[in-house]
């Protein structure tokens, strides 16, 4: 989830105020200005790990379904299960969506981010809602920034179903929701046996009227990676995140040991990784993981993240099965409508929802 939407005038203090969108200040040839430097960038914690050895797991997906041996179904559900308890993230493999549809919604977002400035503000951010005004071509400097918050060097087109689409997008996008939905329900269904529970206590929670909300991100290069990053350190929101990565340029992190872990480029591949949602009906039992993207001084990188979420009227708790007298309750019941409002406030204060739902 985003938490940028927040529509004001862009400062003027710069010299390159006037340029709204990080591809105009990646090809004037400026240093980025300040409003783009993180300070903590020495901190500790905030190193690259250089062990080779820590790597994002790899769940091959056709190995849960029927088809495979009870054998290969228990291992791969055991490797499931660890890799959502310690890293809440792993990059699905033998998930079934054909390489030719990735490959089309990787170039449908090259195509749209390709177009010039003038045409992509065709599509510009509009505010139609309180919450989620989040839609449309914009970039950080676009919003508000609360608190000095730091800007972060991607322009990102959002998307929800029934949003004016532009080009062709439609079609592809249409057609890819569809498929990541079906595997999106064969991992929530293996999660929640993976617990020890029904198949459908995680789906029940999400409802039959789930959101899923698109977010395509662009990184162009950036002369000062060591200051400037494409996305800031997060969690996600929804419930579950599929991402749709760059096939050959690496930049997404997430944290582990105190350290940030570089994920792989894995063409045919979709990370998975859990959001703060799931990580309260799974009474804590799933970590939602903090990750963010890096810049790089020499290619633009492209992402495609889809962002499941219930019903906004639906309400989300852990999962009663998970409680007991030696499993307390962790986080109470909560409208989705509230957890949301609640997630953009606590990021913007630099907190995690889940303190917030905490009993
Ligand atoms: O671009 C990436 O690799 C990360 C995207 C992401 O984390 C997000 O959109 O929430
Ligand atoms: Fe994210």
């Amino acid at each position: 989830m985003d938490t940028k939407g927040v529509l004001s005038s862009p400062s003027q203090s710069q010299s390159t105020a006037q340029l709204k969108y990080v591809q105009e200040l990646a090809t004037s040839g400026e240093e980025p200005p300040p409003k783009y430097f993180h300070k903590n960038v020495n901190d500790k914690g905030n190193q690259v790990t250089t062990d080779d050895s820590l790597s994002v797991p790899i769940i091959d997906i056709s190995r849960l379904t029927s088809n495979a041996s009870i054998e290969e179904k228990e291992e791969e559900m055991g490797k499931l299960k660890s890799a959502l308890n310690s890293w809440g993230m792993f990059q699905a493999v033998g998930h079934g969506i054909p390489q030719n549809l990735l490959d089309d919604m990787y170039n449908i977002s090259k195509k749209f981010f390709d177009l010039p400035v003038e045409e992509k503000q065709r599509y510009a951010l509009s505010k139609d809602d309180e919450i989620f005004d989040l839609q449309g071509f914009g970039s950080d400097s676009m919003g508000a920034n609360i608190n000095g918050q730091v800007l972060d060097w991607s322009d990102r087109l959002r998307y929800w179903p029934g949003d004016d689409s532009p080009l062709n997008f439609r079609r592809t996008l249409d057609e890819y929701s569809v498929q990541v939905r079906s595997v999106s329900e064969i991992i929530l269904k293996e999660m929640a046996k993976s617990l020890g529970l029904e198949d459908d206590d995680f789906l029940n929670q999400l409802g039959d009227r789930q959101y899923v909300y698109t977010r395509f991100s662009f990184y162009p290069p950036c002369s000062r990676p060591d200051l400037v990053y494409g996305l800031k350190a997060h969690t996600d929101g929804g419930a579950i995140t599929f991402l749709l990565q760059d096939p050959e340029v690496r930049g997404l992190q997430v944290h582990k040991y105190d350290q940030w872990v570089s994920v792989p480029c894995m063409p045919g591949a979709l990370l998975v990784n859990i959001g703060d949602l799931l990580q309260i009906m799974s009474n804590g039992i799933f970590k939602s993981p903090l990750h963010r993207a890096v810049t790089n001084t020499e290619r633009t990188r492209i992402s495609v993240a889809m962002f499941y979420l219930p019903h906004m009227d639906q309400e989300i708790e852990p999962v009663a099965a998970l409680i007991d007298e030696s499993n307390p309750r962790k986080y109470r019941r909560m409208k989705a409508k509230d957890f949301l409002e609640a997630f953009f406030q606590t990021y913007l204060q630099g907190e995690r929802v889940y303190d917030w739902a905490s009993i």
